[in-house]
């Protein structure tokens, strides 16, 4: 029997970088990148109510962020812009993405609001379509809309699908929030990095250019770096704070994270190629839900 639209929990999902290339400055402040960015069966899920009404509003506000900036929000509000859609929501958020830890909680929270919504407006737009719309919240919305794991460029929106295997993570995020801004305007950041090829990457993986000056700055993320070596190669995600280490097994994963200093927070989850949000889609778009 279909599923009422309404009660559904939509997914969205949390991502690795796992590797992240600054090969240069543009002229509009942004910098371009090369990354693969590792979706997991892990995130944040949301529910919409819509209404007639056209008010964009949250069942509870979230900690920190005014519900104007919170980018559920601004992606409902986008969505109404781009298709002069008259419709309303009610949108409520089960955070479970540390904020501000590199794990693209909040770009995952807005591209599964515009899918999502999309879907239950009947706004009709095409995945590559939101996509666009999306990149003008963030950087990293457009390969959540796209829904697979990816090598990307440009500002990481130019997606090539990649299938990776499916390791399992183990993701430790320190008590410290680090700014993405702050990093990428930093004057010791490195930002010259060659352009390699995705084949390149596949066969010899790569760096996070952020880590080293991030580990320096902020020392928890240091500590966090040095203890998960203990187990595996650690590395850190997008511009932090989040580090994650890679595992053969759930198991092996869980029996590290059962002796985590209790100073910090961390979760175990297995690398998807594609997204748990268009899984959902595809269901619901077969039931009509
Ligand atoms: C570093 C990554 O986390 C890698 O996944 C992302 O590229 C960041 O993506 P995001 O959080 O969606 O970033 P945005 O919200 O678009 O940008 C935050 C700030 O980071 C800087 N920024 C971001 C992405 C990028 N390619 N170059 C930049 O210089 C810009 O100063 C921008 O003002
Ligand atoms: N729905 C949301 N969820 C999380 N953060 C949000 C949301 N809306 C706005 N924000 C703001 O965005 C900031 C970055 O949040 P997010 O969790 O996406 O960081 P991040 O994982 O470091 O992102 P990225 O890896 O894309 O740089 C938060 O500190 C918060 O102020």
């Amino acid at each position: 029997m279909p599923v009422q639209s309404s009660l559904l929990r939509w997914p969205a999902p949390a991502k690795l970088n796992l590797c992240l290339h600054i090969t240069g400055r543009r002229p509009d402040g942004y910098h371009n990148i090369q990354t693969l960015f590792q979706l997991l069966n892990y995130g944040d899920y949301l529910v919409f109510h819509p209404t007639d009404d056209g008010l964009i509003s949250l069942a509870q506000p979230m900690l920190d962020v005014a519900d104007a900036d919170n980018l559920v929000v601004r992606a409902a509000r986008a969505l109404q812009q781009a298709t002069g859609c008259s419709k309303g929501a009610t949108i409520s958020v089960d955070k479970r993405i540390p904020m501000g830890g590199g794990l693209g909680g909040g770009s995952s929270n807005a591209a599964t609001t515009l899918v999502a919504l999309n879907y239950l407006w009947s706004t009709g737009l095409s995945l590559p379509h939101l996509a666009e719309v999306g990149l003008q919240l963030g950087a990293d919305v457009p390969v959540f809309i796209m829904g697979q794991t990816a090598w990307a460029e440009g500002v990481g929106e130019r997606l090539t699908p990649v299938q990776m295997p499916s390791h399992w993570y183990l993701v430790v995020t320190p008590n410290c929030h680090v700014s993405t801004a702050a990093i990428f305007s930093n004057k010791d950041l490195t930002r010259d990095t060659a352009d390699i090829t995705v084949a390149a990457f596949l066969e010899q993986g790569g760096q996070n250019d952020c880590q080293a000056l991030v580990a320096t700055l902020y020392p928890q993320v240091r500590q966090v770096i040095d203890w998960l070596n203990q187990f595996g190669a650690a590395q850190m995600t997008g511009t932090g704070a989040s580090v994650y280490c890679a595992f053969a097994s759930a198991e092996a994963a869980q029996a590290v994270l059962c002796i985590l200093p209790k100073r910090w927070q961390g979760f175990v989850a297995q690398a998807v190629n594609a997204s748990p949000l268009h899984n959902l889609l595809q269901k619901v778009d077969v039931t009509g839900a």
